[in-house]
């Protein structure tokens, strides 16, 4: 199923988890900054409603979603987060750059999961253009920031059953 016809950002806040003893570290992409910044809020938004401290809500930068793989390994190392959400706005240009870079995040990410005990939660908008990740960062699709962080308490939830 696209996201087409999806609502990125509906959740009922009743059936997740109340997450005021969770810690959450957010790694964010400076690239396509108005998107990110954008996903951004909406993870952070989410995380607040449903009981998360703000001190309680870590955020770093790095320059572009190729990086996002290392920034979110550091805050794994440290074995301190209930869950990590990337995030990144990767959009086709002329080359194939698109794809190595979408191919190196995905990959890395799901060696993060592999590796580390912690969630690491895919937030990465990989689009053919602006309008696409417009629509999906708060526009018409909703906003992936909002499933993401769900996805990110969701797991978070399950890591302390199975634990
Ligand atoms: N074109 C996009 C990039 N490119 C930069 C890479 O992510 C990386 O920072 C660079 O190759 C140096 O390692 N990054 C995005 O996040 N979005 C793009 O559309
Ligand atoms: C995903 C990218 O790195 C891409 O936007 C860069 O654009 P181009 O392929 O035209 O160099």
């Amino acid at each position: 199923m696209a996201t087409a016809g999806v609502d990125l950002s509906a959740f009922n806040k009743e059936e997740l988890p109340d997450t005021s003893g969770m810690r959450f570290g957010i790694v964010v992409a400076e690239w396509n900054e108005k998107i990110t910044e954008a996903l951004y809020q909406g993870a952070f938004d989410t995380f607040i409603a449903t009981g998360t401290p703000e001190r309680q809500i870590t955020r770093i930068n790095v320059p572009g979603t190729f990086e996002l793989v290392y920034g979110a390994k550091q805050l794994c190392e440290k074995d301190i987060f209930d869950a990590v959400i990337v995030i990144g706005n990767v959009i086709q240009g002329e080359t194939r750059h698109f794809d190595f870079v979408c191919e190196g995040v995905t990959q890395g990410v799901v060696d993060l999961n592999v590796r580390y005990d912690t969630p690491v939660i895919f937030c990465v908008l990989t689009d053919n253009n602006i309008e696409q990740s417009r629509a999906r960062s708060g526009g018409k699709h909703g906003n992936k920031g909002v499933e993401c962080a769900v996805a990110a308490v969701k797991m978070a939830a399950l890591r302390r059953v199975v634990h």
